[in-house]
């Protein structure tokens, strides 16, 4: 069994069936893609893994522990980060306090408004902060307002308040999202370096090139089920998938 484990997990929007018996599992230290043309499911597969939706019925479960019921505020206590489709940063802010938040969070459980008195005299965990913007390579903007960032920085700062929480797996939902092609290209290498920790990633993405960049396994979903799933060079050729996903298209 994976580190995260889907089993014949069904969800029912009214009369429209959003999933179908889907079933996947996550090797843990693998990039693992979710691909489906729109309306597949994909975006309800992954708010099954973070408590904003509940399967009608199925398992879904993460280092042997289920996430049914788990509440979305709850899951990076137990190892998840999500990274959003428009980065979630807090604009106002600096980097560094950006970094330092979920740090703090992280540690305590949560964060209370009335901490920030003491976050001048939070040395370990103002470096620890750094240290993530170090390897995002944004340490040089650390007293920046996060707002003013170009589009993959703020990407970057964003994995960073990732990083700091040390997740086991990271979702990732369209991270390249709206991006130029030197944004995307640096985020997909950003993205192999932190694969290369060993931290687990499930990555949901339209754009091939990334999902080809990363992708150990890919799963392909099509009208709520998944269709294949397999190595990315087997997936290419496959005319399921093709006929699925594009219509008959070339991948
Ligand atoms: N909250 C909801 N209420 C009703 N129907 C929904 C809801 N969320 C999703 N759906 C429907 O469920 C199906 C799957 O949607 P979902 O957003 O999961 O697909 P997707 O693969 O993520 O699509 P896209 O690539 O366009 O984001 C679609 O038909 C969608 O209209």
């Amino acid at each position: 069994m994976g580190i995260l484990s889907v089993k014949d997990v069904n969800k029912n929007f009214g009369g429209l069936r959003a999933l179908s018996h889907v079933n996947l599992d996550v090797e843990e230290g693998t990039v693992h893609a979710i691909i489906g043309p729109n309306g597949a499911g994909k975006s309800t597969l992954l708010n099954c893994f973070v408590g904003r939706l509940e399967p009608d019925s199925g398992s879904v479960t993460f280092a042997d522990r289920s996430l049914l019921g788990i509440r979305p505020y709850q899951i990076n206590q137990i190892g998840i980060a999500r990274v959003f489709q428009t980065p979630e940063i807090f604009a106002d802010l600096t980097l560094i306090d950006n970094v330092m938040i979920p740090a703090f969070a992280k540690r305590d459980g949560d964060f209370k408004v009335n901490m920030w008195r003491s976050v001048a005299n939070e040395r370990g965990v103002h470096d620890k902060a750094m240290a993530m913007l170090e390897d995002v390579g944004l340490d040089m903007k650390a007293d920046q307002i996060a707002g003013q960032l170009s589009r993959g920085d703020k990407r970057r700062l964003e994995l960073a308040m990732c990083l700091v929480q040390e997740p086991k797996l990271l979702l990732l939902d369209e991270p390249t999202a709206g991006m130029a092609r030197a944004d995307t290209n640096n985020t997909i290498d950003l993205l192999k370096q932190i694969s290369r920790r060993g931290i687990t990633m499930v990555v949901i993405e339209h754009d091939m090139h990334v999902v080809f960049s990363l992708a150990d396994k890919i799963s392909v979903l099509a009208q709520g089920t998944v269709i294949v799933e397999d190595v990315p060079e087997k997936i290419k050729g496959n005319p399921k998938v093709q006929e699925a996903y594009l219509g008959g298209a070339h991948l």
